[in-house]
């Protein structure tokens, strides 16, 4: 019988490094499985439609909306995000272990539906460095950097309604603290199971 997944959400101001990190953890970890949302903006850099994101008009993601497509979606920085619903429980139903890199808002409506999900909130270590890295990222304009930094102040506000903060300073230990988090949520839930596993009953642990 296959054990449903678990779901850990990673957020974070823009450029603070969720990207990169959960791309590390993937690629460490074949086990860890990214979902991919819908949005719509523009695709930027080397972004594929179906890779980075489903890049939708804003019409085709109204009628998502509208038939209840989503789990959650959120205004971003003056585009929309949507997270599917039918791709992500599928996921989770199959035993994959799922990780949304989403906004914060969606992360709180998120936990409100699978309250085991595990919300890590990832913070630059400094406002300078927040800004070198998206100047030094460059796939935005001038303008869409100072919006996105604009909004980070209030995003972070929010980094204390999640189970997990990582620094983002040295990019290895912010690695290492991200894959300890997933690799003690695996733990957990096997023992939540394990209640009912040969193991125990032979050692008489009820
Ligand atoms: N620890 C780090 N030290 C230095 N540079 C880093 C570190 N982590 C990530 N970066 C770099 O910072 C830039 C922003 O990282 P990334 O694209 O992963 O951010 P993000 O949080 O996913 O942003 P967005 O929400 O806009 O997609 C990238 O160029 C990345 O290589
Ligand atoms: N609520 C959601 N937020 C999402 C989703 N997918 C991405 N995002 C967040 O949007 C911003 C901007 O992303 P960018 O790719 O334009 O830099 C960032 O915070 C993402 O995490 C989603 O499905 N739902």
């Amino acid at each position: 019988m296959e054990y449903p997944g678990n779901l850990f959400v990673v957020a974070a101001p823009s450029g603070a490094g969720k990207s990169s990190l959960v791309k590390a953890l993937m690629e460490l970890d074949s086990r860890v499985q990214p979902s991919v949302s819908h949005t719509t903006r523009a695709p930027r850099g080397q972004e594929v439609h179906g890779r980075e994101y489903y890049f939708v008009s804003q019409d085709t993601f109204d009628q998502m909306v509208l038939q209840g497509g989503f789990v959650e979606w959120a205004q971003v920085h003056g585009n929309r995000y949507g997270t599917s619903k039918q791709a992500l429980e599928q996921r989770i139903k199959q035993g994959a272990d799922v990780i949304l890199e989403i906004d914060y808002q969606g992360a709180i409506q998120v936990k409100r539906i699978f309250p085991n999900a595990v919300l890590v909130f990832i913070l630059p270590p400094s406002w300078e460095e927040l800004r070198s890295r998206l100047e030094r990222r460059a796939e935005d304009s001038a303008d869409v950097i100072e919006v996105r930094l604009q909004n980070a102040a209030n995003e972070m506000a929010h980094a204390k309604e999640f189970d997990f903060v990582i620094i983002n300073e040295l990019f290895e230990r912010a690695l290492f603290d991200l894959k300890a988090i997933v690799h003690a949520q695996r733990l957990k839930y096997a023992a939540q199971r394990n209640a009912r596993s040969d193991t125990f009953r032979a050692l008489n642990i009820t």
